[in-house]
């Protein structure tokens, strides 16, 4: 049986999936740039001041959006952490 209610709310929930998505993507096309401007400059791939400066403005965002603060943190090292594999793997390309 179709519940129509839920049917919306999961139409919905589909909007932000994309949105979110789309937003994940953007983020890791700007790797790709960074990569760029750091292997002209010599600078390293990983930036821990960057990172705990990220870290510390997610848990501020969680506080302020009433998300789980853990889990923001989760989900930002995940999203840092395939960054810096796609800079690696961007600047292997320029190698060959
Ligand atoms: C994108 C950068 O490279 C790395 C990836 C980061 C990220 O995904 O936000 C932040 C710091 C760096 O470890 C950067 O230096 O800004």
């Amino acid at each position: 049986m179709e519940h129509k209610e839920l049917k919306d709310i999961r139409k919905r929930i589909d909007e932000i999936d994309k949105k979110i998505l789309e937003l994940v993507a953007e983020r890791n096309r700007l790797a790709k740039n960074v990569a760029e401007i750091k292997v002209k400059n010599n600078i390293p791939i990983d930036d821990k001041e960057r990172e705990k400066y990220i870290y510390e403005r997610i848990k501020n965002l969680c506080n302020h959006y009433n998300i789980d603060p853990n889990f923001g943190l989760k989900l930002f090292k995940l999203l840092i952490e395939h960054n810096k594999e796609l800079q690696r793997k961007y600047i292997e390309t320029l190698k060959k």
